[in-house]
This record gives structure tokens, sequence and C-alpha cells, in this order.
């Protein structure tokens, strides 16, 4: 629980055990100015203006991996309140939060602090987590949850239906820009879904950490709310390009299992999150991903002349991924046919 990044580190320097080693620190925070992840406006999506936004969204799947929705219709109230909430979690003392520490990566409901599995971490990343289920039983899920704040409950189930309504429509308008039916991807391959609110403290030294090591997301597809505070970077044409926090705004990206039903269409792109000296950070990533026993496999329709990937089972996809997931090479190379 004291292993917490939140209960240490204030008027502290960076300790060694938060040092990354030289090729993989940040170095140059400055991203290239003007280069954005496109934003796609959401409202236009039902209208006569359908066709341009599937194609805008497949365009942004294919170049970057990501994009950000605005008129999402997720309702403003909402998401405010849903953030007050997660953010109330992170500043409650440690007392009460230190029911839910835990260490164990099995666990289902759980706070913890850096990487998945921080006992087998040579170094640790600059960031609190709080992890659990949401879908497919709300009402299951939600016995796991923190019952401290008060409003945590209500806030986060109203914060997460929407989400998974949100993820659901952004699902079928990607199914329908490959050609699939619309409901490709509404049954077992987005069942289950999981809330990862991260949260990072301001930090010391910026150019030698890292809030979240470059990585690929390991589920189908993943939506974010960074909160107001920039930080999240993605990995364009050999370069890092910053994802600017708008107001009122989603973050989309492609996970593994995308790409590999696309057959490599869609790019699942790898990010990561850079530090701030002045600024705590707050972020919510909803992940939609497929239940445990789904398989997952290219569709036959998008193939061509062979499939990219054979077919597995989704939870032997994320065996394989915790210990690997520092290269998405690798990781992807292991079910690739
Ligand atoms: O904090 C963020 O903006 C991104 C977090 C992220 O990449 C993740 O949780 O997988
Ligand atoms: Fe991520």
């Amino acid at each position: 629980m004291g292993k917490l990044v939140s209960s240490w580190y204030k008027n502290k320097t960076l300790p060694e055990s938060h040092i990354f080693p030289p090729e993989t620190r940040p170095g140059n925070l400055i991203v290239p100015r003007g280069k954005n992840i496109p934003v796609i406006d959401l409202s236009e999506a039902e209208g006569r203006n359908r066709t341009r936004i599937v194609q805008q969204i497949l365009k942004a799947g294919e170049e970057y991996g990501f994009f950000q929705v605005v008129n999402h219709g997720v309702p403003e109230d909402l998401i405010k309140e849903g953030f007050e909430v997660l953010e109330e979690f992170f500043e409650m003392p440690d007392e009460d939060k230190a029911i839910l520490y835990s260490e164990d990566p099995t666990n289902r409901c759980r706070l913890s602090t850096s990487g998945v599995n921080y006992a087998r971490e040579k170094v640790h990343l600059w960031r609190d987590n709080l992890k659990h289920p949401c879908h497919p039983d709300l009402q299951d899920c939600i016995q796991l949850w923190p019952q401290k704040p008060k409003r945590y409950r209500e806030k986060v189930a109203k914060f997460s239906i929407e989400a998974k309504k949100l993820g659901s429509r952004i699902l079928e308008i990607v199914a329908e820009g490959l050609g699939l039916e619309r409901g490709y991807f509404g049954d077992k391959l987005s069942e289950s879904m999981l809330l990862s609110v991260n949260h990072y403290p301001p930090c010391p030294d910026p150019s030698s950490t890292l809030r979240i090591s470059k990585h690929c997301d390991p589920y189908l597809i993943t939506i974010l709310h960074q909160g107001g505070v920039n930080g999240l970077q993605v990995f364009n044409n050999g370069e890092w390009i910053g994802v600017e926090p708008l107001h009122n705004a989603f973050v989309v990206n492609i996970g593994n299992q995308l790409q590999i039903i696309s057959n490599d269409k869609l790019k699942s792109v790898e990010h990561r999150v850079v530090t701030n000296s002045n600024l705590a950070r707050t972020s919510a990533a909803f992940f939609i991903a497929p239940s445990g026993d789904c398989v997952v496999e290219p569709a036959k329709s998008l193939m061509g002349d062979a499939a990219a990937y054979r077919g597995f089972v989704f939870k032997d996809f994320l065996l394989h991924y915790f210990p690997n997931f520092k290269n998405n090479q690798v990781v992807m190379e292991r079910f690739r046919s």
C-alpha cells in the first residue's frame, strides 16, 4: 500500500526504482507541433453523412490506430461527475484505499501501482491504477467496486453504461467500414469491458521516467477519457505525436484483437504516457474485450489470399501478452500464420 506513488511522492526526488534505463527514457518530451490524431464528429454518423464518417474512422484506424471523437452523445455532466468521483477515489486517505490494494494480478478489482506485476518489474512506472470489470453483468461487477467515495458505484455505473454504448456504436461503424455485417463485433467479441483508471501524480524528473511505457492495448478497442491534462503520445511514422486533451472528447484506439480480425487493415499502435512536473493527471480507459473463451481470427471476407493470423482463444492471447507487452512484434508474431 505504501508503494502507491500518490502515498510518497511529495517533496521527493525521483527514486532509483523509477528511473528508466537510458534507452527507454522519454528524453526529449517535446512533440512536433501541429501533428495530431484525427478528430471525428460523431453527430453526423446517423445522418446522410454517415458514409463520410465511416470512411474517416477507417482511415484513422489504418493510418494512426487512434482518433478522437466529439459530439459522441455521452452527456457532459455524466462524464464530469464520473471523473470527479474517480479523482476523489485517489484523494482518499491511505487507510480507505488499503482495502483494495493488491499485488495479485488475478484480483478482479484492485488498486495497484506501476504495471500489472509489480514484483516482477525491474523499473516501476509513475502511476497508480484502479481496475475492475464493468460488463457483461453490471450488477454482478458492481459488487466488486469501491464502496468509497459514497457515490462511486452510482456515478461510475452511469459512466460505464454510456462508454459501452459509445464503444458499440463505434464498433458498428468499424464493421460497416470493413464491409462486415453491422453486428459483427456485437456478441462474444465485445462481451467484456474493463475500466482502468490511471492516476499519475506530478513527477520531479519527467525526462527519466514514464507514466506508462510504450505498449499496444491487447483488447478489441479502447474508449479513453484523458481528463484535461496532456501526456498521452502515439507512435506515428517514426515519431511520437501528442494527443491533445480536447474538451469533452473521447480518444479511441484499435486494440490487438481488432488488428487481427481486420487481417492487419486496422493498426493497433504503440502509445505511452509521459509525466509532467506540475500537474497530476487522471485518465479512464474502458477496454472492450472478447470473452475469455472466444475464438479470435481474421474475418473470412478480409483474408484476401491468406489469413495473416491463425485462430486462437482470447485468454491464451492475454497469457502471452502480459510477459511480452514491451515488444508488440513479439506479442503478435506468436499468432501470425
Ligand atoms: O493515460 C492514458 O492516457 C492512456 C493509458 C493507456 O494507454 C492504457 O491504460 O492502456
Ligand atoms: Fe494503452
